[in-house]
């Protein structure tokens, strides 16, 4: 199950080869993104998922990136069985996160936040998790911009039954300090671990899961004392 709410998660997002899932996977990922949204730098169509990830599938967390999917994407992305979430990281409603909800749906709904007013629109959706990115007008997401991150502090706070998510500019620099400060359930990446869009640098992502965990053991240690 992703996000796990008894277990702290990395996710790695966004390949554009299927062969790198499992790759990823064996360095430590919790769960691998594929982007099904065609205007992505990361884009993998769903027939590519779907011819090379069913043995990764089995046994590890896939996550389908969607903005504003057509209802016949999204029908294919929930029949193909491929994925134990999908994150919607559009302008999607929250009408439209319980329409998939109540077709058994494990729904992530990302959101750029911007401001502590922003973070009202959490509230509006009924799904348990909840992805913050940065606030970037006219993008939907993987720019690689962080945003403060007292932001995700706050959205803990104000909406403690929610499974925070935390992503945005996230890199193996700054990935420890954010899970000491935020906490989330899990962080996201796609540019911050990468050698060109879509292809992940190995060396990165192992030192971001291995960051990410320190942050999380570190916050452990902090909040034990
Ligand atoms: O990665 C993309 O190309 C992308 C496109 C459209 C929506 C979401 C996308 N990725 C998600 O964006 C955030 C932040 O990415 P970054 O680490 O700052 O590059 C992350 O959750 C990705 O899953």
């Amino acid at each position: 199950m992703f996000p796990d709410p008894k277990r702290r998660s990395v996710k790695i997002c966004g390949i554009t080869q299927p062969q790198q899932a499992g790759v990823l996977f064996a360095l430590g990922a919790d769960a691998v993104g594929i982007n099904l949204w065609p205007k992505s730098k990361r884009h993998m169509p769903l027939e590519v998922a779907v011819g090379g990830l069913q043995d990764v599938a089995g046994k590890n967390a896939l996550v389908a990136v969607l903005v504003n999917p057509d209802a016949a994407l999204l029908d294919a992305a929930v029949s193909s069985q491929l994925f134990q979430a999908l994150q919607l990281h559009g302008d999607e409603t929250p009408a439209e996160v319980e329409r998939l909800m109540k077709r058994g749906v494990n729904v992530i709904k990302a959101l750029q936040v911007r401001d502590e007013a922003s973070l009202a629109q959490i509230g509006e959706f009924a799904c348990d998790s909840i992805l913050l990115d940065a606030y970037n007008p006219g993008t939907y997401g993987g720019g690689g911009h962080a945003f403060p991150w007292e932001l995700a502090v706050r959205a803990r706070e104000m909406f403690p039954q929610k499974q925070i998510l935390l992503s945005g500019g996230l890199t193996p620099d700054n990935v420890k300090q954010a899970v000491e400060q935020t906490q989330p359930v899990a962080v996201d990446v796609a540019s911050g671990v990468e050698s060109l869009p879509g292809s992940k640098d190995l060396l990165q992502v192992a030192r971001f899961i291995a960051e990410a965990r320190d942050g999380w053991v570190k916050a452990a240690g902090d909040s034990a004392s």
